[in-house]
């Protein structure tokens, strides 16, 4: 049992933001660096080695990195979560410092134009987000090549199905460089990797945040609710979990500001236990251990918070080709090959620079719908299945697919998954078939591969129906929506709980800046595209009016 501190009491912040994830992170560094004092508050411990992070394998000791900073061990979420995913929701997230930027593959793609601009309401657009994409990716720019030799190790994988697709005619890319180009192309895995280690936020934005002396970080603390009166929030109440801190931090009086940057799952928790929400869900938590210290009903907020929620569909299909090499990275936990572990030590190359297990390529195609809408497929491979000469290549629906579903809230406090937002469309499943008819089409000639699943006497049709539309089957750890952004303010009839400047509707200083606040589904894994999310809500923010 490790001790609390107090929260202290001489002290005020002009911005607290809980949750230390991929919108967290960067919102927290350029509010500081414009100047504000800023607390950032996350719930887990530390992560990578930089930040005092202790969780490792044997051959890691002595050495400052831990599981995370390692590529190669990043699956070992799947392994041995206990301390790492969070305990208070139904799906696997990382409830470290870092958030799922700790635990993630580090895959990292410049969005499509589209994922703006079928998503996002006006002020939002691809071109409105321009300069903070540049912003991004001039600090995080993402590599085609994360051994830091320069070379790529055990590619057949990628051979075998990029050689395919190519000869089938779908063109050879760099995916960073051509964000556009998401019809029939082919690329090779692009990850936020540096110099042979995890980077991306952890890496860059807080650095620079954890180097000014208006910034503070308080790790292993619990955030339970805002404290607010009516419409204005005075500070946040915070738990200890494991030696952080306990009590009411305040914001600076007329001025200070609260971001939820707590996910998709925790921002939504959070809205909840403010009594900001719709009241089915408020009376839950007025009838849990909160009761007592919940705001009192006349002053909730009714806002949709959990609706439009949202993950990548995902439908994973199985091919095998002798050329395949498995790399059995779940048994480098505890018994790595040597030489691989001493060159990675020694250099940070090799098979642990790469991202367990052995991801690409990626693949993309965009199918035109009978509803007339254009839906956009991110193929995903990795080297993985039955067979040592599999690989489990994963179909995400993303970009233009409609189905939504609903995040609730149980009297434990735990969040869930109550309404799964897979295929509630038939034309998002019209997507899912024709795209998995076109793979099979282009795969046709490849001489020694073979279907595993579906198999041959299969149709697509037959093979897509027999996939439960639940996030066990369905699932790809990309949730977002439950808070989202839009002018149609959701006190009145409408959609939306955050308005343009991503401020809660109905209040005068909250604000949630994660993957929560996504309209829609975008095309590729989001975390890039939740950094620019905070990088372009910092400027929105900041814009404000300093007083209220
Ligand atoms: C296993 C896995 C693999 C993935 N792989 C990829 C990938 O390769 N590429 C990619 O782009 N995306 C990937 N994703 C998705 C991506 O990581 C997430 O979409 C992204 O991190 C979400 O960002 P966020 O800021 O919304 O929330 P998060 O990154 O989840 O951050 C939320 C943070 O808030 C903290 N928190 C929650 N509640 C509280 C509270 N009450 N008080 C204090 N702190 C709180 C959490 O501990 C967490 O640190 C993956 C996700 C998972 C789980």
């Amino acid at each position: 049992q490790v001790a609390c501190g107090a929260v202290p009491t001489d002290t005020t912040y002009d911005y607290i933001v809980v949750g230390s994830g991929a919108g967290g992170i960067p919102i927290a560094d350029k509010l500081s660096e414009a100047g504000h004092k800023v607390l950032l508050i996350e719930k887990g411990p530390p992560s990578t080695g930089r930040w005092g992070g202790t969780m490792k394998p044997a051959w890691l000791n002595g050495t400052n990195l831990t599981r995370f900073d390692v590529p190669g061990l990043c699956n070992q979420i799947w392994a041995d979560p206990v301390g790492v995913s969070c305990t208070d929701v139904d799906q696997m997230a990382g409830c470290v410092l870092g958030g799922g930027t700790a635990v993630n593959a580090g895959l990292w793609w410049k969005p499509h134009p589209d994922d703006w601009d079928t998503n996002f309401p006006d002020g939002w657009k691809s071109k409105d987000v321009a300069a903070a994409t540049e912003r991004v990716f001039s600090r995080i720019p993402g590599t085609i090549t994360p051994s830091m030799d320069g070379k790529r190790y055990l590619s057949q994988g990628f051979d075998v199905l990029g050689g395919s697709l190519q000869s089938a005619g779908w063109e050879y890319i760099i995916p960073n460089d051509n964000p556009e180009k998401k019809n029939r192309t082919i690329g090779h895995s692009t990850f936020m990797y540096s110099g042979g280690e995890r980077g991306g936020p952890l890496a860059t934005y807080l650095v620079s945040a954890s180097g000014r002396k208006e910034f503070t970080l308080w790790t292993n603390t619990v955030a339970k609710r805002v404290v607010r009166t009516g419409g204005h929030v005075t500070g946040v109440e915070v738990e200890c979990n494991r030696g952080g801190h306990a009590g009411i931090v305040s914001v600076t009086p007329g001025t200070g500001r609260v971001i939820l940057s707590a996910g998709t799952f925790g921002s939504a928790k959070l809205l909840f236990r403010s009594g900001i929400g719709p009241t089915d869900q408020l009376n839950i938590v007025k009838n849990s251990t909160d009761g007592p210290t919940m705001i009192l009903s006349n002053q909730w907020i009714n806002l949709p918070v959990g609706y439009n929620l949202n993950d990548h569909v995902g439908t994973d299909i199985e091919i095998a080709h002798p050329d395949v090499v498995f790399y059995d990275y779940y048994g480098a936990w505890t018994k790595p090959i040597v030489s691989d572990a001493e060159t990675y030590l020694a250099n940070r190359t090799g098979p642990f620079a790469q991202a367990a297990p052995n991801i690409g390529p990626i693949f993309w195609e965009i199918i035109k719908g009978s509803d007339g809408v254009n839906r956009h497929l991110h193929w995903q491979a990795r080297v993985e299945g039955a067979l040592n000469t599999s690989m489990t290549v994963t179909q995400y629906l993303g970009t233009g697919s409609q189905s939504r579903g609903r995040l609730t809230i149980t009297r434990q406090l735990n969040t869930l998954v109550s309404t799964p937002p897979y295929l509630r469309n038939e034309h998002d499943k019209e997507a899912v078939v024709l795209g998995l008819i076109s793979l099979q089409e282009s795969l046709k000639t490849v001489a020694g591969l073979s279907w595993i699943t579906p198999k041959s006497n299969v149709t697509a049709e037959q093979f897509v129906n027999s996939v439960p539309a639940i996030p066990s089957r369905r699932g790809s750890n990309h949730w977002t929506g439950t808070a989202k952004i839009g002018t149609d303010d959701g006190r009145t009839g409408g959609t939306s709980v955050v308005d343009l400047n991503t401020k809660v509707y109905g209040t005068d200083n909250l604000f949630v800046v994660d993957a929560s606040i996504f309209p829609g589904m975008i095309t590729a894994n989001p975390s890039a595209a939740i950094v620019i999310v905070a990088e372009h809500a910092a400027t929105k923010i900041l814009a404000l009016p300093n007083s209220l």
